[in-house]
């Protein structure tokens, strides 16, 4: 494993995906099991897409004491869990198996008249969430967005203000595939422990672009509001 302190990340390169996942497994665990012994319990949030799925499989076969964790999502397409779309049904399929199926989830989707109405009532029910994050684990797309922070996104400045009280907010973004229900910035960067898990060259390719001068990218924008350095876990 290669680790490069560069600004305000490290880089976590991994040989292949299969070790990526061990090891950010172990890290995730490790952490929440800290949690657990300073304040009762672990607060996780996720991402969905085609990244993850190894590394929920590899978590959720870790002992720990899942029953006081809850899992949330970083953000969400606007579809139920019947969807191939839905980053719950990954979630659960995924990641709330074997020893991890005893933590609680606490999912974004819900039926509501429009977004705005879900984000709003999101809101309103994750408050009563154990905040902040213990840990955030970031996705990253090939146009530099990350959780629903898309670079067309309607709303981006509300989007990445550092100073949004909101918990949940909604994205209309073309370039999203349809309506999103995303966590703020400010609640993602107060996480305890922020990763980003890209794989592949195009990957890499658009993060280095992304922390190069020029255009701000979504993902710098998370980067930079950090207070803690952001741990980037890569494999090709
Ligand atoms: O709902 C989502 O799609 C994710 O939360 C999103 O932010 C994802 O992390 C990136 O789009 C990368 O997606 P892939 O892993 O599919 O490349």
């Amino acid at each position: 494993m290669a680790r490069e302190q560069l600004n305000a990340y490290n880089w976590n390169g991994f040989a292949d995906r299969p070790q990526l996942a061990a090891a950010l497994a172990g890290h995730v665990a490790g952490r929440l099991t800290k949690a657990i012994a300073e304040r009762g319990t672990g607060l996780l949030a996720v991402s969905g897409g085609t990244t993850p799925a190894k590394f929920f499989a590899a978590l959720s076969a870790i002992p720990i004491a899942w029953d006081k964790v809850m899992v949330t999502l970083i953000d969400e397409r606007f579809v139920p869990p019947s969807s191939p779309r839905s980053n719950a049904a990954l979630v659960v399929a995924n990641l709330l198996q074997n020893a991890a199926s005893a933590a609680r989830f606490v999912p974004l989707y819900h039926e509501a008249a429009s977004i705005e109405d879900a984000a709003a009532s999101d809101s309103e029910a994750l408050k009563s969430l154990p905040w902040p994050l213990d840990v955030a684990i970031l996705g990253m797309g090939a146009d530099g967005h990350t959780a629903s922070f898309f670079p067309d996104a309607d709303n981006l400045p509300a989007l990445l203000d550092p100073s949004s009280t909101r918990i949940v907010l909604p994205v209309h973004a073309a370039s999203a595939g349809e309506p999103r229900l995303t966590l703020s910035l400010a609640r993602i960067v107060a996480a305890g422990f922020i990763t980003l898990h890209i794989e592949g060259e195009d990957k890499r390719t658009a993060f280095e672009g992304a922390m190069g001068l020029g255009a701000r990218k979504p993902i710098r924008a998370v980067i930079d509001a950090a207070p803690k350095t952001v741990e980037v876990f890569w494999a090709p």
